[in-house]
């Protein structure tokens, strides 16, 4: 069984006004996007949010995904997210992406669920040697353990578990072309002037 995680609990800080996983990018909010990129790749959705009162507030449409998913340990960023998430979900592996990626690809995320069987985890690496964490697929159990011992070090880097986990299989980005050329699946809004026009 497939999960897929999508942190949603961001204070959206960079972009500025408003909660940024519900601004439209082809006449869809953010979220709803990724959800769909995802829906035919993975067997459950959680959608990540710090608190209950983040859903009441953001999330009214958004009810029929569901299990919702709140953060335990607050101030300490998407680990947090990644953390509660991966302790809920049932999936043996379990993608995580963020809200904020309206073009994943899932012929990628597919790419990366068989890239990760028998290992701990799949990561995409680009040539500069800069990873992509939330575009990642991760053995839950072996995540779980990896986002506490990162975390009991007081390490809340996103990346900060990999230095736990024993076996990644890092993926080259430039792989990734032969299926997604322009590699927008790693297209990542975090300012509103990176707004897509599309
Ligand atoms: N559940 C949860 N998700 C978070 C938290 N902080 C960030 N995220 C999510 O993690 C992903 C990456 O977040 P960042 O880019 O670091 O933060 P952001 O809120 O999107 O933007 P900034 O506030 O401008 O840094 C996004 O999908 C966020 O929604 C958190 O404290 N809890």
């Amino acid at each position: 069984m497939r999960s897929g995680i999508i942190l949603a609990g961001g204070r959206s800080t960079r972009f500025g006004g408003g909660e940024k996983s519900l601004k439209e990018v082809g006449g869809m909010p953010m979220i709803c996007r990724v959800k769909g990129s995802l829906d035919n790749v993975v067997d459950e959705i959680i959608v990540s949010v710090r608190d209950e009162k983040q859903r009441d507030l953001v999330f009214p449409y958004l009810r029929e995904i569901t299990p919702f998913v709140y953060d335990e340990l607050h101030d300490i960023g998407p680990l947090a997210g990644v953390n509660a998430c991966l302790k809920a979900a049932k999936g043996e592996y379990v993608v995580v992406v963020a809200c904020d990626m309206p073009f994943i690809s899932p012929e990628v995320v597919d790419y990366l669920f068989k890239a990760a069987e028998g290992h701990d985890a799949a990561v995409p690496v680009r040539e500069n040697g800069f990873i992509e964490p939330l575009h990642a697929v991760y053995r839950r159990e072996a995540m779980i353990q990896a986002v506490d011992e990162a975390i009991r070090r007081g390490r809340r880097r996103i990346a900060a578990p990999l230095d736990y986990l024993k076996d990644v299989v890092y993926v080259p980005v430039e792989k990734l072309r032969e299926i997604d050329p322009d590699l927008k699946t790693f297209v990542n809004v975090n300012r509103a002037e990176d707004m897509p026009a599309e």
